[in-house]
């Protein structure tokens, strides 16, 4: 089966941070397809990707750039499928002009942008949005996401429960 969820990235020098997104998406099994594509490196390639993606079966674009972030808002320009972008956080700014570029887009074009550096949640995303759909693919990468929510659940509660205990043990309540 083809990749799903294409996720690019305006330089390699992104990947550090995209690598999320695609470590969460291999969790939860779905397949993805990782490309550099640069919007003002490579305009017709970036075109060539947004017109080509749905024939090709991608169903999500997750798109992290940084600074002059136009890489995911071009892309949504050019595909009707949803793009996630990713804010990418430079030596400068802390992110701010990326998250700004990326969140910031006219009225028609819409990006899902998530927080500065957060591929993963964008992976997350993704992922929920196949599992909206109505056949049987769709239903499994749902309920992947349900046991996920499930332990991230359990993950907290055990937290609060070692915070808990760590507290009563140095107020010698014991535990
Ligand atoms: N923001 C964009 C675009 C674009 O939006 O088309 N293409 C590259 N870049 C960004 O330039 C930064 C520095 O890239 P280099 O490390 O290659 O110099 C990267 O974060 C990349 O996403």
């Amino acid at each position: 089966m083809g990749a799903a969820v294409g996720i690019v990235m305006g330089s390699d020098s992104d990947w550090p941070v995209m690598k999320d997104a695609a470590d969460v998406l291999e969790e939860l099994e779905v397949a993805t397809e990782v490309d550099v594509v640069s919007a003002h490196r490579m305009p017709e390639a970036m075109i060539a990707y947004g017109r080509e993606a749905t024939d090709r079966g991608l169903q999500v674009i997750i798109a992290g750039a940084g600074g002059a972030a136009h890489l995911p808002g071009m892309l949504a320009s050019v595909t009707p499928l949803p793009v996630i972008g990713v804010p990418v956080p430079l030596r400068h700014l802390d992110g701010m002009d990326s998250l700004l570029s990326i969140v910031q887009m006219p009225s028609g074009v819409p990006v899902a942008t998530v927080s500065v550096g957060g591929a993963r949640n964008a992976g997350l995303l993704a992922a929920r949005i196949l599992g909206a759909g109505t056949d049987e693919v769709a239903a499994a990468v749902r309920a992947r996401m349900v046991d996920f929510q499930e332990n991230l659940r359990k993950a907290a509660e055990e937290k609060g429960a070692r915070l808990r205990s760590q507290r009563a043990t140095k107020l010698g309540f014991g535990s």
